[in-house]
This record gives C-alpha cells, sequence and structure tokens, in this order.
C-alpha cells in the first residue's frame, strides 16, 4: 500500500521510517548547513535554479555518444553559468558570482551527473587571478573572467610530472628585446596533460612553467596564456591543444593537452604578485615565503574536504533509503522478510558514512575559518601559520578524499546488484570522488608532506619548545607510560592522539638507527615512508575526531533533547568505529585491555540498534533534492523498482524489438553461415 506526502506517493516502508523517526529533521539540516538562515538561502538558490527544469536532460545523459555527452555539458554550463551571474549571485549574497558559495557549487550538479567543463576555471583559473596576480593584473583579468568574456583553466601537470612540480619541463624564457616569454615544450614529457576544459572548451590557461631569465632559471612560475583565437576559438600559431580521451569518470570535463612551439606572450602576463620579471630582465622575488605560488592547490585542497562531504551525504542519502525499501532473506520463518536496513552488518556498512559525512562536513568549515584566518595574517605579511596549515589541509584532503572513495564504494556494496546500475546514481559519485584522492596533491604525497611536519614537531617537543595547536598533543609523548585508555569521547581522543604521537616516536626512532647504521637522511626517511604515512593518518584521525566532537558539542548547545542525542550518538559511533579499526594501535600505545575491546565492541553494537530507528531521519537531513541525488535508487519517495524500470525502458537498446545484431551476426552464426 502506498502513502502519500506532499502530494508525493510514498513507499510505505519510507513513510514507517519516517513516522518512527524521534527527532526534528529540520534541526539537523540546519546543523548540517551551518544554521537555519543558510538552510533557508540555500532553498532559495535551489528553487531558483531547480524549479524551472532547466537542468534536466530530455535523454539520459548516459545513453549519449561522448560529443553529445560534452555538447549538453556545455550548453548546461552556460545556462548555469547565466543563472550564477544573473539571479544566483544576488541571491547568494554575493557581489559577482564567484568562488565563495559552495551552495552554488552543490546546486550545480543537479546539472551535471559527471562534472561541468566549466570547474576548473571557477575551482582554479579565477582563484588563481585572485591569488597570485597584482592588483593591476587583477582589476584586468577578474572582471573578464567572472563575466564569463574569457573561460581558463589551471594547466600544471604535464605526461612526465603531475606530483613533483620542481621537476616541470615547460620553459618561459625572458626575451628583454621585446619583453616577452617565449613558452616551449621541448619534450614530449613536458606536454601539459589533464588540465579541466582545456580539450575543447576554454581560450585561456594558467601556465606554469619554468621561468629563465638573464639566462638563469628561477623555478616554476605562472603565467596567463591565450591558447584560442577570442572569436573563432580556433587554437592559435605555436600552440597544439587537443583532449585526451576517455577516462574513468570527469567526461564530460574535456581535460586536454597542451603544447607551446616558441609561443610568445607579453611580459605583463606572468602573475607577478609573489615573484617579478623587471623589463630589462631582472628578477625580483616579492613574496616571504617560498612556496605561495602552490596557493591555488592549497585552496583547492580546502574545498575539496567539503566537496566529499556532500558526495558522501549524496551516497548514504541513496543506500540508507535504498535498504529502508529493500527487503531480503527469511531469517525468521513466520516472519515477513526484513528490511535489508535491520541487518546490522548493513547498519555497519552505512551508518559510518551518514556519521563521516558529518565529521567531514563540520572539518570542512572548521578548515575553511582556519584557512581565512592564515590568508588574513599573510596579507599583513605573516607566513608563520602557512607550514601548519598546510600540513593540515595536506592530511585533510587525502583523509577526506580516500575515507569518501571508500565509503561511497561501501554504499555501493550495501544496494547490492542495483547499486551498480548507473542510475543508481553511486558509480557517478565513486568516480567522481575517487579521483579526488589522486588529483590536487596524490594521498601518498600529501600524507608525507604532513609527516614532514609531524617530525620537526616532534622535534620541538623533545627539545621542550613551544608547539603549535594542532600538534600540542605532542608535548604529552616524553611521559614515559602508555596512555590511559578510557572509552569517554574525551578519552578516545585522548588515544588517538597517542596513536599519532606513539606512531610519530617511532618513526623519528627508526629514522635515528638507520642514520646511525649509516644511511644518508634521504634514504633514512624513504625506508621509514610507509610508518611515515600511517603516523600522519593518524594525526589527522584525531584532528578530524576531536573537531567532530567540539563542534558537534558547540552546534547542539541550544537542541532539542533527541537532536542532542542523536547528534551525540553519531559522533560517539564515529570514535568507537575508528577505536575498533585500530585496535592493534591502542594495544601498542595506550593501556587498553582484550576485555575493553570487547566491551567497545558490544557498545558498537548497541549504538547501531539505538541509531537504527533515526536512520531514514538522519539522511532526510541532508535535504538533498532528487534532482541532486540522479539516483532511481535514493529519491525520496521510495520508487525503487518502478524508477529502475522505467530507466530500463529507456535504454535505445530496448528501441527496436530485434536487434541488427541478430542479422548482422546472430543468425548467420546459428545457421552456421557466419
Ligand atoms: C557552471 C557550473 C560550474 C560549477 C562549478 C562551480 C564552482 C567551482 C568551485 C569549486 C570546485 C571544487 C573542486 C574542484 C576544483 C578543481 C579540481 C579539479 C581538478 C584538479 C586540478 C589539479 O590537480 S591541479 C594540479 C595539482 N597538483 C598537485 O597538487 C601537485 C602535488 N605536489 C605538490 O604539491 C608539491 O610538489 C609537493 C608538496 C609534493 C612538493 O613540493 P616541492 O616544491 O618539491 O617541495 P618540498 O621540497 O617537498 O618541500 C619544501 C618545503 O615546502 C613546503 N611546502 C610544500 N608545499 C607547500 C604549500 N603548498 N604551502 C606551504 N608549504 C609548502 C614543504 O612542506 C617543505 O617544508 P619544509 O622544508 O619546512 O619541510
Ligand atoms: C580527474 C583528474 C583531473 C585533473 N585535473 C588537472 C588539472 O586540471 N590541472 C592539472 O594541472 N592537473 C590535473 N590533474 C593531474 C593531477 O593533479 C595529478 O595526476 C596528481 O597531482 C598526481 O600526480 P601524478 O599523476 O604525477 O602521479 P604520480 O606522482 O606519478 O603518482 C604515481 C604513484 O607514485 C607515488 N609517488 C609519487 N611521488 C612519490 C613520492 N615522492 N613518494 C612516495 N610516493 C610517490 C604516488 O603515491 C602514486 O602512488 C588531474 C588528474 C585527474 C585524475
Amino acid at each position: 500500500m502506498t502513502q502519500t506526502n506532499n502530494n508525493m506517493t510514498v513507499n510505505p516502508d519510507l513513510a514507517m521510517e519516517r513516522a518512527k523517526c524521534n527527532f526534528n529533521v529540520l534541526e539537523v539540516t540546519h546543523i548540517f548547513d551551518g544554521g537555519e538562515r543558510n538552510t533557508l538561502q540555500r532553498k532559495k538558490i535551489e528553487d531558483v535554479a531547480l524549479n524551472s527544469g532547466a537542468s534536466k536532460d530530455a535523454l539520459g545523459e548516459e545513453h549519449m555518444s561522448p560529443k553529445e555527452k560534452y555538447e549538453n555539458a556545455v550548453r548546461k554550463s552556460c545556462i548555469y553559468a547565466t543563472m550564477m551571474k544573473n539571479e544566483l549571485a544576488e541571491l547568494s549574497g554575493l557581489e559577482s558570482f564567484g568562488v565563495s558559495s559552495p551552495v552554488i557549487r552543490r546546486t550545480a550538479d543537479a546539472f551535471f551527473k559527471e562534472v561541468s567543463p566549466f570547474l576548473l576555471h571557477l575551482g582554479m583559473f579565477v582563484p588563481t587571478i585572485m591569488g597570485q596576480c597584482t592588483p593591476e593584473q587583477q582589476s584586468y583579468w577578474l572582471p573578464r573572467a567572472l563575466d564569463m568574456q574569457i573561460i581558463g583553466t589551471y594547466a600544471q601537470t604535464e605526461l612526465g610530472h603531475g606530483t613533483f612540480i620542481r621537476g616541470l619541463e615547460t620553459t618561459a624564457t625572458y626575451d628583454p628585446e621585446t619583453e616577452e616569454f617565449v613558452l616551449h615544450s621541448p619534450t614530449l614529457s613536458s606536454y601539459k596533460w589533464w588540465a579541466g576544459g582545456l580539450g575543447k572548451t576554454v581560450n585561456y590557461c594558467i601556465v606554469v612553467a619554468q621561468l629563465y631569465t638573464k639566462g638563469e632559471c628561477h623555478g616554476t612560475h605562472p603565467f596567463i596564456v591565450q591558447i584560442r583565437d577570442e572569436d573563432t576559438h580556433v587554437p592559435l600559431p605555436g600552440i597544439k591543444v587537443g583532449e585526451i580521451g576517455p577516462k574513468m569518470g570527469f567526461n564530460t570535463a574535456d581535460n586536454g593537452f597542451l603544447g607551446f612551439d616558441h609561443y610568445r606572450i607579453p611580459r605583463e602576463h606572468m602573475l607577478m604578485k609573489n615573484a617579478q620579471v623587471l623589463k630589462d630582465g631582472t628578477y625580483v622575488k616579492v613574496a616571504r615565503h617560498g612556496k605561495l605560488t602552490y596557493g591555488t592547490m592549497v585552496f583547492v585542497r580546502v574545498v575539496l574536504v567539503n566537496e566529499v562531504a556532500f558526495n558522501l551525504a549524496k551516497a548514504s542519502t541513496i543506500a540508507v533509503r535504498y535498504s529502508a525499501i529493500r527487503r531480503q532473506s527469511k531469517p525468521k520463518p513466520d516472519e515477513v522478510e526484513p528490511q535489508i536496513l535491520d541487518y546490522v552488518t548493513q547498519q555497519h556498512k552505512l551508518f559510518i558514512a551518514i556519521a563521516t559525512a558529518h565529521a567531514l562536513q563540520l572539518c570542512s568549515t572548521w578548515l575553511w575559518e582556519s584557512f581565512s584566518a592564515v590568508l588574513a595574517q599573510m596579507k599583513g605579511g605573516n607566513t608563520d601559520t602557512l607550514p601548519e596549515f598546510h600540513a593540515l589541509s595536506s592530511c585533510l584532503k587525502a583523509i577526506s578524499t580516500s575515507d569518501s572513495a571508500h565509503l561511497i564504494e561501501q554504499c555501493r556494496h550495501a544496494c547490492g546488484g542495483h547499486g551498480y546500475m548507473i542510475s543508481s546514481g553511486i558509480p557517478n559519485l565513486y568516480n567522481f570522488v575517487s579521483a579526488t584522492r589522486t588529483y590536487e596533491g596524490d594521498y601518498t604525497v600529501l600524507l608525507l608532506q604532513t609527516a614532514r611536519f609531524l617530525v620537526k614537531a616532534y622535534e620541538q617537543a623533545e627539545a621542550k619548545k613551544p608547539l603549535t595547536p594542532t600538534v600540542s598533543y605532542l608535548a604529552h609523548a616524553f611521559s614515559g607510560s602508555r596512555a590511559t585508555w578510557d572509552n569517554s569521547p574525551d578519552g578516545i581522543i585522548r588515544s588517538f592522539q597517542a596513536l599519532a604521537a606513539g606512531k610519530t616516536a617511532v618513526c623519528v626512532t627508526n629514522m635515528r638507527k638507520r642514520m646511525r647504521a649509516g644511511l644518508s637522511q634521504v634514504d633514512a626517511w624513504e625506508m621509514s615512508t610507509i610508518q611515515l604515512v600511517a603516523a600522519a593518518e593518524a594525526h589527522c584521525r584525531a584532528v578530524i575526531a576531536d573537531t567532530y566532537r567540539k563542534e558537534i558539542v558547540r552546534l547542539t548547545a541550544n537542541s532539542s533533547p533527541n537532536v542532542k542525542v542523536v547528534m551525540d550518538q553519531l559522533t560517539t559511533l564515529y570514535l568507537y568505529y575508528w577505536a575498533l579499526e585500530r585496535t592493534g594501535d591502542l594495544l601498542m600505545f595506550t593501556s587498553v585491555s582484550q576485555k575493553d575491546l570487547v566491551d567497545l565492541q558490544i557498545a558498537y553494537e548497541e549504538l547501531l540498534l539505538k541509531i537504527r530507528p533515526n536512520a531514514v531521519g538522519l539522511v532526510d537531513a541532508f535535504d538533498l533534492r532528487d534532482e541532486l541525488l540522479h539516483s532511481t535508487l535514493g529519491s525520496y519517495d521510495g520508487r525503487v523498482y518502478e524508477r529502475l524500470m522505467e530507466e530500463a525502458l529507456k535504454s535505445p537498446m530496448n528501441k527496436e524489438p530485434v536487434s541488427d545484431a541478430y542479422s548482422k551476426y546472430l543468425r548467420p552464426m546459428m545457421k552456421g553461415k557466419l
């Protein structure tokens, strides 16, 4: 029997779940959105952007050819960009549209099952102009870019190098005679590779190249480079540009390649906020910190934590709603088949996904606020907080993207066979999020950056020198005794810090041992990198756990009692889950006993049962409109089987009763005439 809810026919199991939910869903939506005001503003933006139906496709993207898919994505990007410039910018309170509204970014997902070819324009081209240009350069480029008179991307990675930026081969050689830079790609491996939108969409890009002037190389610097005619869009002479071909995801992003044949650009097209080349070729370093030209990457790493929290919220919404309507097996012969959400193993797969979406969402807001504080200090010429922030944003980017990709895949497992359908929405989410683990700094590489900072901080703690806030717990690393286990939330967080401190100590000890045995510092470091990655991961987990807990306590201070309870249950679940995932480490570095761990496992299982009645309410609280979910399994009404059949019938394969393949191949083979 179906029921109606807001004039909508709703699956009875979902309706029952909603009736069972014992907390105020809207209050939790406000927590996730960062306050009631934000929720109201988000809803206004979504209404304007989505109620017109402009986000919809006549034919599903998945049935289009690559060329049709791309053209359709450009068509919708243009519609959305025009909305952003007009109605949405005003609604979001921005003077002009831009990168600073996560809501505008998130709403765009209704238009694209994969990604917009404009992602890099707004995600990196505009932020680089904002962060790397002098005020004069900015006043020339920014209005044109924000108004979409020009479209750009960020071309840093080359065929031969992505991680090791100092190894890039593209050269920008200054010619004082003409006051121009000559861009050149000396080898095949120096070809730019990967930049989103480069293949067919953009006419400008930021190019990162080795700067040569007066015969000396000054390392990599950013340049703004026109690559296509502003009117005809034809590639300019000296430019070789194209699309790199099909990928696991991002297939509407026309990632491209780019080579230069002694291509000239004006001197003023070097982005000169942090370093300058004067007319006569003199190189002048302006910035106080050598890595400020990496600023756009740091910005995107911060943004990505928010991005993956959102995508994980989508996957968990799909999988939890589906698990509420799906019934399977008969453990008790006299009873009806249970909803699969009643299986404790299913709850184990899914509730951590909900909790992680919350944890990452709250950490992303905290990280953004820390980033704003670092930028404000740097404006005043103080770069002291940059190393800690680089270490923090590196590990949070690595762990949030990796955990989210893993949990989205777990949501797919939780949906059984139907989760494998593109129409479930989960494969596209996975393909998108698994790339975030690699781009903008590979997982391992970024954790090793954090490990560098941890090791230095450990040495400072050893020397009784002051420590920066996120590593202040290292001061307790020298007490000589194992941390006392205590299964309260604060006790578990202290244990996570003890793991990070203990693992860092082991790395330092082993490196010193190896150096005493004759290895160089570089080789001793290299031999310890497995453990260094583990130490950085442990540090990051301690930071996330601590931030999540503190933020939830703060944000629920005035919440209704049941909201307080369910939010506390989720944070506790997060802490128990990770403690149980790391039992070996806890045994090594804390006083935890076997009995403590057995008790913790039981407490975890009981917590799953407590959360169970509120599971659908919790994902409803993410308040994700069906247009954003793109899912047959996860829509609000739970009409799963109906939607699966409707989608199947849309398949072009079902257009004709007999496929041409029958007369061409099957019939001749079966009749022995092939
Ligand atoms: C119309 C609808 C549109 C809808 C869209 C709407 C809006 C969009 C808005 C947002 C979009 C959201 C998200 C997505 C956006 C775009 C993303 C898409 C695609 C991805 C693009 C890319 O991937 S761009 C390429 C990124 N590349 C990398 O990340 C390379 C990784 N490598 C590095 O970062 C570095 O090389 C390194 C850190 C690994 C090493 O650098 P190196 O120079 O060799 O330095 P070291 O010798 O190792 O270290 C020296 C020293 O420096 C410190 N350090 C290193 N980096 C930094 C830094 N960034 N900041 C501060 N300090 C740094 C390092 O720690 C060392 O310090 P010590 O010596 O003190 O130890
Ligand atoms: C979908 C997508 C979109 C992208 N968009 C852009 C874009 O718009 N613009 C742009 O410039 N780039 C872009 N990139 C490129 C991206 O930034 C790089 O692929 C990424 O930084 C990883 O670098 P790499 O490919 O050189 O990997 P590699 O560095 O070759 O990594 C391969 C393996 O080697 C390991 N490794 C490498 N160095 C070390 C080390 N020092 N220590 C230990 N292990 C190491 C890594 O951990 C990894 O396991 C994009 C990539 C993808 C997948």
